[in-house]
C-alpha cells in the first residue's frame, strides 16, 4: 500500500509534494483498496485494461470541448512530432464506446474532448487523474485548448490564462460536497503560461496575449449576452459589466478554466489554458464568423501547444524517437479480461 493510501485522511498539498516521485498521487485512499476501478465515462478499467502499458508513456494531456477538435489535434500533433502509426493502422477513439468523451493517443500526447461546462469537465478530470495514477504517468502536463469570447480583443486572438476567475471574480472553484460548500483554488502553472507565451512568434499573423479568464456556468445570461432565450438586463447593464470585467484584467470568458485549474491543482498536476477568441464581446454577442475562418482560428492554440510539446520532446531528445513506437492502442488494445474483450468485439460488430 502506498504512503498515500495508508493515510485515512486526504493528503495536504505539502504532503503530496513531500512524497512526490513524479507519478500522480491520488488524494483518495479508497481507490487503492478497490479490486478494480472502472473509469466508466472513458470505457476503461484498471482490471479490464493494462492501463500502465496503454498510457504509461503519456506526458501531455490536451483537452478541448469537441470530439472533432481533439481528433484534428491528434492528427496535427502526430505530424508535428513525427509520430508514425504502425503500418495499416489508423488513429482510433479509445473511449468511443463510452459515447461520452473521445480520446486519441499519439505517443506521449493524449487528446481528449471534455464537453461543455464544469460538470462535464469535472467528471472527465476525476477519471483522467485516476487514469494518470493507474498508468503511473510521470509528471503529466494538462493543457486545455479551447474557444472563448474576447473582451476588448479581436476574434482570432490567442489567449493564455494567467488567472481563472469564477463568475464572482474569485480565483477558485466552488464545489458542493455532502451538502457543504467547499472552495478550491483555481491555480494554473504560471511558469508554463509564460513558457507558452514565449513560443508565440512575431511572424504569427495574430496576437497571443496573457490575461485573466472569467469562467461562467452559462453561455448566455451567465456571460451577459443579450441574445439568449431570456434577458432581464439592458445593453447598458451588459456593457457596464463587461467594462468592469476589463477593469479587473479579464480578457476573455469561457466555461471550463476554473474547474480545470482547481482539479489539476488539487491533484498536483501542472496545467495551462490556451483559448482562441471567437469574437470581441464589446462588439456583440453572436458568434458569426464564417466556418472556414473559425476553423483556422481554432488551429492557432493548437499550433502554440504543439510548439511547446515539440520543445519539451526535443529537450528530452525524444522528438525523433517517435518512429516504430509503443503506446498506441485502440479501445480494444491491451484488454486483460477475456469477458471485456468479448463485449468490445460485440460492440464493434454492432457498430460496423
Ligand atoms: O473548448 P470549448 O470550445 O468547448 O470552450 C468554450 C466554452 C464552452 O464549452 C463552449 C461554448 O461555446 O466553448
Ligand atoms: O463567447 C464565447 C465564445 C466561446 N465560448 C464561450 O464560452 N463564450
Amino acid at each position: 500500500m502506498s504512503l498515500l493510501a495508508a493515510n485515512s485522511h486526504s493528503m495536504s498539498e505539502e504532503e503530496i509534494d513531500e512524497y512526490s516521485d513524479g507519478t500522480v498521487k491520488l488524494r483518495n485512499a479508497n481507490i487503492e483498496l478497490m479490486d478494480q476501478d472502472i473509469l466508466y465515462h472513458l470505457a476503461l478499467g484498471s482490471e479490464s485494461h493494462d492501463l500502465h502499458e496503454m498510457f504509461g508513456d503519456v506526458k501531455f494531456v490536451c483537452m478541448g470541448g469537441t470530439p472533432k477538435r481533439m481528433e484534428n489535434f491528434a492528427h496535427f500533433i502526430m505530424n508535428e512530432i513525427g509520430y508514425k502509426l504502425p503500418a495499416g493502422t489508423m488513429l482510433q477513439d479509445i473511449s468511443e464506446f463510452s459515447y461520452r468523451y473521445s480520446m486519441y493517443k499519439v505517443g506521449p500526447v493524449l487528446c481528449v474532448s471534455h464537453g461543455m461546462g464544469a460538470p462535464s469537465v469535472s467528471i472527465l478530470m476525476h477519471e483522467m487523474i485516476k487514469l494518470m495514477y493507474h498508468a503511473k504517468c510521470q509528471e503529466p502536463i494538462f493543457i486545455r485548448i479551447g474557444t472563448c469570447g474576447g473582451i476588448g480583443v479581436e476574434g482570432g486572438t490567442v489567449i493564455i490564462t494567467e488567472g481563472a476567475l469564477d463568475a464572482q471574480l474569485r480565483n477558485s472553484q466552488e464545489f458542493t460536497i455532502l451538502g457543504k460548500t467547499v472552495q478550491r483554488p483555481a491555480k494554473l502553472d504560471e511558469k508554463l503560461a509564460r513558457e507558452l507565451k514565449s513560443l508565440a512568434s512575431h511572424d504569427d499573423p495574430y496576437d497571443t496575449i496573457i490575461g485573466k479568464t472569467l469562467c461562467t456556468n452559462d453561455f448566455y445570461e451567465g456571460q451577459g449576452r443579450l441574445d439568449g432565450a431570456f434577458c432581464d438586463f439592458t445593453e447598458a447593464d451588459k456593457m457596464a459589466y463587461l467594462e468592469e470585467l476589463r477593469d479587473h484584467g479579464v480578457v476573455n470568458i469561457e466555461m471550463e478554466s476554473t474547474i480545470f485549474a482547481a482539479l489539476t491543482h488539487h491533484a498536483g498536476i501542472k496545467a495551462a489554458v490556451v483559448c482562441v477568441a471567437l469574437l470581441n464581446r464589446l462588439n456583440g454577442d453572436q458568434v458569426n464568423a464564417p466556418k472556414e475562418v473559425m476553423n483556422e482560428w481554432q488551429q492557432r492554440p493548437q499550433t502554440l501547444v504543439s510548439r511547446y510539446i515539440r520543445k519539451v520532446l526535443a529537450q528530452k531528445g525524444q522528438l525523433k524517437n517517435m518512429f516504430g513506437h509503443q503506446g498506441l492502442f485502440g479501445h480494444q488494445g491491451s484488454i486483460k479480461s477475456p469477458r471485456r474483450f468479448k463485449l468490445v468485439q460485440q460492440e464493434s460488430q454492432a457498430h460496423e
